[in-house]
């Protein structure tokens, strides 16, 4: 029988809802079992950033030779930088039964969504735009005018969360970290059975 394939799990949302934080508590949870894809990023890298681990940081002209060759599932670019997805470890390891995880911005979020219908969209929001607010100031990585940016941008972004499959607001860190989770052991049940259901009829019209 031919191998299931891995799941594809998109999580997006607006800049500063907590995208990055809800990540890291689900890959240091030991339970985890699916494979996080590094994006390609432009942008500077930052103090305690690795290389290969964080992103893989690359050159605007390097950057620019990738979407030519067409190397990414998807890519956008964010506050002056191009971010983007590379299409060959994603397809390698879902090819190889492993589920993977994105963390990726709206735009993206949405391209993934034309090229990979079957992927699994969720959406993370925060409690409210003022806590939104509160967080990006809080991280203290941008300037005023930058955070304001965001916001307006998030405004717009808070809408399109109707696109996705599932909502999870990040109220607290630990509680979206497990909701992400028990949303992609749902849906592979879901999918099991779903194949089953298949599997049977087709058995019977045999
Ligand atoms: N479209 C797209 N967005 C990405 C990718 N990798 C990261 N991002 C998003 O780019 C945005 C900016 O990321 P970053 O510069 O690391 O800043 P921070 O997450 O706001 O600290 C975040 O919303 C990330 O989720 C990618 O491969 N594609
Ligand atoms: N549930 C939460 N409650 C309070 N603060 C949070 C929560 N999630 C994230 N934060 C804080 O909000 C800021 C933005 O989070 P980050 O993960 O960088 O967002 P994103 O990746 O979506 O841009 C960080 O300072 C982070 O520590």
């Amino acid at each position: 029988m031919e191998k299931e394939k891995g799941l594809l799990i998109v999580l997006s949302g607006p800049s500063g809802v907590g995208k990055g934080t809800v990540r890291k508590a689900i890959f240091d949870d030991p339970e985890t079992d699916f494979e996080y894809s590094i994006s390609m990023t432009t942008r500077n890298q930052r103090v305690g950033e690795v290389d290969g681990v964080d992103y893989f940081f690359k050159s605007k002209e390097e950057f620019e030779a990738l979407i030519k060759d067409d190397a990414f599932i998807e890519y956008a670019e964010y506050v002056g930088n191009y971010y983007g997805t590379p299409v060959q470890y994603v397809r390698d390891t879902m090819d190889a039964g492993k589920d993977v995880f994105l963390e990726i911005e709206v735009q993206g979020a949405r391209q993934v969504r034309k090229k990979f219908p079957e992927a699994l969209f969720i959406f993370l929001a925060p409690p409210t735009l003022e806590h939104l607010e509160q967080r990006l100031i809080g991280r203290g990585t941008e300037s005023q005018e930058v955070i304001q940016n965001r916001i307006n941008e998030a405004r717009k972004e808070v809408e399109m969360m109707n696109l996705y499959d599932y909502v999870v607001i990040n109220d607290e860190v630990m509680e979206a970290k497990q909701k992400v989770q028990t949303i992609v052991e749902a849906e592979h049940l879901k999918r099991e059975r779903i194949e089953a259901r298949f599997r049977k009829m087709i058995l019977e019209a045999k």
